[in-house]
């Protein structure tokens, strides 16, 4: 553990001791009254008196500090510093104490069994995921309250900052359907000579694409749906008719050498249809791979899916389309986002949508809520050893900004449990 932002990997494991505690959890567990601010969730140890609450806490405190040192990190390190959001090495290491007791309890049980079983499950993981972020775009859509263009385009800033290298920066769609983002020649002309990232626009059509093209977009994306009734309600036509669309602007995009990538909306759930069979995702998908889409991000627009029915679909989709073509994007409604995208990167995905301070939704999609929250998405990769080149520091920058312009609170766990852990310090 080097910093406060970084979550325990699996290579700074709990010493046994602690997962020996874990697994013992039980029905007639006792319950301190301690307050928790480590993540960790409620004290629960079996077979102990804990009358005495402070016992039961300081008991816990010892084992909790060491399996999760940012809490002792924090009270060393933050003595009268407020968080910065900087790079995670400026908040040092844990403490030499933390490590020498570590190091004694390492000698106490057998490590190398602890880490074989964490790379039983985590070793076929990629090294690295491409995070694709979508907060100036899907994350704002549906704002009613208009965020200035100049707003979006220092979010755009900050967001590269962090480390980001793919931004969707926002859609050439009908102003009288996406008000929201009836600026995208404004933003467009601001951002288009950033060379450190890039940039794609959504288009839904030709006309979408000319304008696009005109303000200076070097990287498009079509979006089509696995569902009948959410392509009526987001295109205002059908699937067929969508795809006689996409197949027009990918041909033009291939004239100029522009990489377009393909979206398929409801590709496990529909507000309308409800269940979408995993064979009409993977059509859409092999239509969209055909026409020359080097991308396919499959959208659980609703975020009704868990890994039971992600699983089949991108089962499904990879039996017509190359693994490493695939992106996944999923909606947080339902709170399943981490479940799947963790289930998706067992599958070989390594590129995963998300937007920052968990903003977003459709629209045309009734229910939806925000996209899974990318600072999110880092913490838990960052965890299991996966990396992504983002800081998540400076991600909670960015997300502050757009949070504290739209006037509530972020809707990402992690940026609120680590502002509330740096308040504390
Ligand atoms: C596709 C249309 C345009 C059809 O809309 P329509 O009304 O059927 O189109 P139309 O061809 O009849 O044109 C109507 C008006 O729109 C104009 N128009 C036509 N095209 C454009 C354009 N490109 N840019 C600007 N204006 C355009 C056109 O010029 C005309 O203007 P008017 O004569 O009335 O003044 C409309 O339905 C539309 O814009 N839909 C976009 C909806 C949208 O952006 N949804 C959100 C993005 S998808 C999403 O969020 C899902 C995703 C990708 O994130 C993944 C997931 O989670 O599922």
């Amino acid at each position: 553990m080097s910093s406060l932002e970084e979550p325990l990997s699996f290579e700074k494991l709990p010493s046994m001791s602690t997962i020996d505690r874990i697994q013992r959890f039980s029905s007639n567990a006792c319950r301190s009254t301690m307050a928790d601010d480590s993540g960790m969730g409620s004290c629960w140890i079996e077979g102990r008196n804990c009358s005495s609450s402070n016992s039961c806490k300081d008991d816990f405190e010892d084992e909790n500090i060491d399996a999760f040192p940012w809490r002792r990190h924090t009270k060393e390190k933050y003595k009268g510093n407020s968080f910065s959001g900087g790079n995670g090495m400026a908040y040092g290491s844990v403490s030499d104490t933390s490590r020498k007791r570590n190091h004694q309890r390492s000698s106490e049980c057998d490590n190398t069994d602890i880490r074989n079983t964490a790379n039983k499950f985590l070793s076929g993981l990629p090294s690295f995921v491409k995070i694709v972020e979508v907060g100036p775009r899907d994350g704002l859509q549906n704002e009613k309250k208009i965020v200035p263009a100049a707003v979006k385009v220092e979010l755009i800033h900050k967001l590269i900052s962090s480390g980001l290298r793919v931004i969707e920066a926002t859609s050439f769609v009908s102003p009288k359907w996406v008000p929201q983002l009836a600026d995208a020649r404004d933003v467009m002309e601001a951002v288009k000579n950033i060379d450190t990232a890039r940039l794609p626009v959504l288009v839904p059509n030709i006309k979408g694409f000319q304008a696009a093209i005109a303000a200076g977009a070097k990287d498009l994306a079509i979006f089509a749906s696995a569902s009948e009734s959410f392509s009526k309600s987001n295109i205002n036509c059908s699937i067929e008719e969508s795809l006689i669309r996409y197949r027009a602007v990918a041909m033009e995009a291939k004239k100029l050498s522009i990489p377009v990538r393909g979206y398929i909306s409801c590709t496990v759930g529909c507000p309308v249809e409800g269940h979408i069979s995993p064979s009409k995702v993977a059509y859409v998908a092999k239509q969209l791979y055909d026409m020359g889409c080097f991308e396919i991000s499959l959208a659980d627009t609703i975020g009704v899916g868990t890994p039971g029915t992600v699983i089949p679909m991108l089962a499904a989709v990879m039996s017509v389309v190359p693994v490493e073509k695939l992106a996944v994007h999923f909606h947080d409604t339902y709170g399943q986002s981490l479940s799947n995208i963790l289930a998706s990167l067992q599958m070989g995905i390594s590129i995963i949508d998300s937007s920052v301070a968990g903003l977003g939704g459709c629209p045309y999609a009734k229910g939806a809520s925000g996209n899974v929250a990318t600072e999110d998405v880092v913490y838990m990769l960052h965890g299991i050893g996966v990396k992504t080149g983002v800081d998540i520091g400076k991600l909670m920058v960015a997300g502050d900004l757009i949070s504290k312009y739209l006037g509530r609170p972020s809707g990402s766990k992690t940026a609120t449990a680590l502002n509330r852990v740096a308040a504390s310090a």
